[in-house]
């Protein structure tokens, strides 16, 4: 079935062509800098020249707009016309306590989605911006929400509630929730396919480092616990975010600088993390280059980025009882070798070993821990889109489905 996955962002609109027959990706785009003065798109069909173009694009809407006539323009056999497109599957991050699964999306899944804006302002009004102009363009077709935080709803309340009043978790539903549940799911599966190893029984901690980043604690197969909370902004240092931090920071800056919550918000989404401690970088790639020469700052920036990742490895080998395996993906855990060898380099004594060699050169292998190693590390690249399509073909086959058919 040919499945378009769209994953909007603040100011991105990532998207794939997924046939979920043979999980191939047919075409992959994105749009960058949405309402800049000009945008960037870029789509590739498979095994076609890739396409670039500058342009104005205003909105989320006039950019749906943009890749539905690009993705007819290629006039290739992948794609002939919007017909063949039989379901779209949406990244939708928050989900808030209601959907434990994916879902068809219609007018009481859009308010639910709208009444978490609260809690996750930076992602689910575009989220559902997107939603609503992909249905103007694609309206006979089942559209599908795909959540990430459905895969955190095994998290036990021990590890979700927060030590605040009980009643805030009552009255506003003030807990962790825990986001990249497509990824999280995606990579430890991928790493019980290819250890051939059981879920019953074992304990695998994820990390996913990109621009968000986040480590899950898995048991059984099932989310145990994980860094992101409440929001995305907890846990991790990351590109913009800050990650923990004492809340009492805040009271202090907010005094001494006369912030405004406006001033809060972007201080610690948009100009913390990797970029605030550098002065300069959001990029783990500019950090590396830069650390390499002997830059102080970004050197400080990356020790202070593997230390939070170390810390919380650590502290879910306590939650897990011990660890069997420890998963990186995303932009910088698939791709940045010394990042991981800083993180889990001296954790002998917990029966990790990572083989300098492999870590180095991965050669088509995801394994890089050496063979006398207790626990088995493994890079495994995301696919949270080919997720969100095989979820969203299912849905979208039950829904035309009649129970008398
Ligand atoms: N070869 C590389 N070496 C180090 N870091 C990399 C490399 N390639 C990508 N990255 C980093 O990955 C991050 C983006 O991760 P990605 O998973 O693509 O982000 P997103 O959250 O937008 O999906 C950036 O910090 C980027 O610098
Ligand atoms: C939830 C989240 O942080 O997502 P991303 O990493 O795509 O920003
Ligand atoms: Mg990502």
């Amino acid at each position: 079935m040919k499945t378009l996955v769209i994953n909007c962002g603040s100011s991105s609109i990532k998207y794939q062509l997924i046939n979920t027959e043979n999980k191939a990706c047919l075409c992959k785009g994105l749009v960058e800098r949405i309402g800049a003065v000009t945008s960037i798109i870029k789509q590739e069909f498979k095994d076609e020249k890739p396409l670039k173009k500058s342009m104005v694009i205003e909105n989320h809407a006039a950019a749906l707009k943009k890749i539905m006539e690009l993705l007819i323009e290629a006039d290739n056999d992948y794609l002939q016309s919007l017909d063949e497109i039989e379901a779209v599957g949406h990244r939708v991050v928050h989900g808030g306590e209601t959907f434990k699964d994916s879902v068809l999306i219609d007018e009481d899944v859009e308010e639910a989605i709208q009444q978490a804006f609260d809690i996750a302002p930076l992602h689910n009004p575009p989220n559902l911006e997107g939603i609503r102009a992909a249905k103007k363009h694609l309206p006979n077709v089942p559209h599908v929400a795909v959540f990430d935080t459905a895969f955190h709803h095994s998290i036990p309340q021990h590890a979700y509630l927060y030590g605040i009043p009980n009643r805030l978790y009552r009255r506003y539903k003030i807990r962790k929730y825990g986001f990249h549940g497509t990824s999280h799911y995606y990579v430890s599966r991928q790493y019980h396919k290819i250890s051939d190893k059981p879920k019953k029984g074992s304990k695998v901690i994820t990390c996913h480092l990109g621009n968000g980043c986040s480590v899950t604690a898995i048991k059984d197969g099932n989310s145990y616990d994980t860094s992101m909370g409440f929001s995305p902004l907890e846990g991790l240092v990351m590109g913009t975010r800050s990650g923990d931090i004492d809340p009492s920071i805040l009271f202090y800056l907010i005094e001494k600088e006369e912030l405004s919550l406006a001033n809060v918000h972007a201080l610690l989404n948009k100009h913390s993390g990797l970029l605030g401690l550098s002065g300069y970088a959001a990029d783990m790639r500019d950090l590396l280059d830069e650390a390499e020469s002997g830059d102080r700052r970004s050197n400080e920036a990356i020790d202070v980025f593997c230390y939070r990742v170390k810390k919380y490895i650590g502290s879910y080998i306590a939650a897990l009882n011990g660890v069997d395996a420890i998963i990186f993906t995303g932009g910088i855990g698939e791709n940045a070798a010394p990042i991981r060898e800083k993180i889990l380099g001296d954790m002998q004594y917990a029966g990790i070993e990572i083989d300098g060699e492999k870590n180095g050169n991965l050669n088509g292998d995801t394994k890089i821990s050496s063979d006398t190693s207790q626990v088995d590390v493994h890079v495994i690249p995301t696919n949270e889109e080919l997720v969100i399509a095989i979820d969203s073909a299912k849905i979208a086959t039950a829904s035309k489905q009649t129970p008398w058919a």
